[in-house]
């Protein structure tokens, strides 16, 4: 067997391993063997994942001698619908797994999701494991229990606290993975830096060609993410407090996902994210809590490494200031109706602001509104 990075994520009796390196996949099998000899699993997956890898894992899974059955979902931000759920739910009954066999989530962070809120109700809870196979899923969503889906009043808003047992990071399938989703994580990357690590970011500055291609840096990269996203998470791992500046960049980004309508072809959250964080930044400078060479550093970076940067850049338009703000203020962060933002001092500086003035919130998204339609003309 292969001598993966290895990170733990430490939460007393719902402590798990994120095991992170090329060449995991063909080892699934032994190494959940490992954890539940005798465990029934339910693989749930997409589409695109299903043709390009499933038969690696089955493979694995069949010499493990570990009985399997697979439900395969549409792939796309749409999944993560009631609709969906129901699907893998029912789908998940019809395989009769009892409550203490595994749910395998064996894609991106969609998957995840969908397969981990569905394992957090099924049987009122099943223990599931997270096979990532996207750079993002590998770096953020398969860590940290935040299970759920879309409704159309926003996004994530229907969803549990509901850890895996076990998070399988093989880097190697990251090269099947289409550029522009490569580069969607890579904003989840870039965000650890900007939370409270600049070292990382100027790091990533030097590096992120070398992260896309592959190799050390990449694998590098993925760790470090882990290791930041755990340490969070260990310390506050149901979001009362410091958890929250995981969400940088997502009040935004998450307004600007629910009013493309989780269309994956207009916006996916990676890309709702990078032109997040950049608006989070130029929010901050705004009300004179960072330089103003603050934003243009971030927007510069994350534009170096393609991704967009400017509400113009989605297609179709996010609709208007009031519809934004609308999204906004259904985001789980509120409290007793007043906004919480993630903003910053500077580079790796981010802080959690309370008590947000939804005027000056409500004025900047106009004027960047208008700033988008001048572009557009
Ligand atoms: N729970 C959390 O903590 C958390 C954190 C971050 C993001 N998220 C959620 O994750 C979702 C985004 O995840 P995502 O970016 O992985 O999207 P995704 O799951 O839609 O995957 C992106 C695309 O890549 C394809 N794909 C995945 N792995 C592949 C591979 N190895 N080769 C080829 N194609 C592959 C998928 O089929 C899909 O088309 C959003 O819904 C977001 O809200 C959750
Ligand atoms: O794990 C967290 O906490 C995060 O905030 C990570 C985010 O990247 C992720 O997109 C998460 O799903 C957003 O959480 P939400 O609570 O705002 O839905
Ligand atoms: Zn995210």
């Amino acid at each position: 067997m292969s001598t993966p990075i290895t990170v733990p994520v430490v939460l007393g009796a719902r402590s798990y391993e994120i095991l992170i390196g090329p060449g995991l996949l063909p080892e699934a099998g032994a190494r959940i063997a490992a954890l539940a000899p005798q465990a029934r699993l339910a693989i749930v997956t997409d589409e695109n994942v299903a043709a390009l890898h499933l038969a690696t894992l089955t493979a694995s899974l069949d010499k493990a001698g570990l009985a399997h059955q697979t439900i395969v979902v549409k792939p796309g931000e749409a999944s993560k619908s009631y609709a969906t759920f129901a699907e893998v739910c029912d789908g998940l009954l019809a395989t009769r797994v009892e409550r203490g066999d595994f749910v395998i989530a064996f894609g991106g962070g969609v998957i995840g999701d969908l397969a981990g809120f569905a394992a957090a109700v099924i049987r009122r809870g099943m223990r599931f494991i997270q096979i990532p196979t996207s750079l993002l899923a590998q770096v953020d969503s398969s860590v940290g229990g935040k299970t759920g889906i879309n409704s159309r009043h926003g996004k994530n808003l229907v969803g549990a606290f509901h850890q895996p047992s076990l998070v399988l990071a093989d880097t190697s399938v990251l090269d099947t993975l289409s550029k522009r989703e490569f580069r969607a994580g890579y904003a989840e990357v870039a965000k650890y830096g900007l939370i409270n690590d600049a070292p990382f970011f100027l790091w990533l500055e030097r590096n992120w060609r070398d992260v896309m291609a592959g190799g050390k840096a990449r694998e590098e990269a993925i760790a470090v993410s882990c290791r930041s996203k755990a340490g969070i998470v260990a310390r506050d791992e149901t979001e009362t407090g410091e958890r929250a500046l995981l969400n940088l960049g997502h009040t935004f980004g998450h307004a600007l996902e629910a009013l493309t309508g989780y269309n994956s072809k207009r916006l996916v959250h990676g890309e709702g994210v990078s032109i997040g964080m950049v608006l989070a930044h130029e929010f901050s400078a705004r009300l004179g809590l960072c330089s103003q060479e603050m934003p243009s550093r971030v927007a510069g970076h994350l534009a170096e490494a393609g991704l967009p940067t400017r509400i113009d850049q989605v297609p179709g338009g996010v609709g208007t200031a009031a519809e934004l703000m609308n999204a906004i203020t259904q985001d789980k962060k509120v409290k007793r109706g007043k906004l919480t933002f993630i903003l910053t001092r500077g580079l790796g500086e981010s802080f959690i602001a309370n008590d947000v003035d939804p005027a000056a919130v409500t004025g900047f998204l106009e004027e960047k509104l208008a700033d988008a339609q001048k572009v557009g003309a």
